[in-house]
């Protein structure tokens, strides 16, 4: 199976188990809404965008007044979800709290 085959059922479940507060709709995208009560949800949307052009994956991010909402599917997969799905989120689950992003 290749890295960006999408992941059965069971997998989907197990790696989700590994990123709390993140919810998968559908069977098909990952999502999760931070909120930034205390400092600017722009600039951790930035320091998303950078992740993402470094892993060559990317999110849609809604950015809204103190929240930015982000949501992960591989579109190279016709819309399922992949390994590189769940790592791009891990990437921005390990900077979320430098940003104050809850
Ligand atoms: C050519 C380049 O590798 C592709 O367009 C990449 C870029 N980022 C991507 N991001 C996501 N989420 N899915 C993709 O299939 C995808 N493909």
């Amino acid at each position: 199976m290749g890295y960006a085959d999408a992941l059965g059922a069971e997998e989907v479940e197990a790696r989700l188990g590994q990123l709390p507060g993140w919810e998968v709709e559908e069977g098909r995208t990952l999502r999760r809404t931070y909120r930034l009560p205390h400092l600017p949800a722009a600039i951790f949307a930035v320091h998303v965008a950078g992740i993402q052009d470094e892993l060559n994956h990317h999110s849609d991010l809604t950015l809204g007044y103190d929240t930015l909402a982000v949501a992960i599917t591989t579109h190279a997969a016709g819309g399922r979800l992949t390994g590189k799905d769940f790592d791009l989120a891990a990437r921005i689950q390990a900077v979320a709290p430098g940003h104050g992003a809850e």
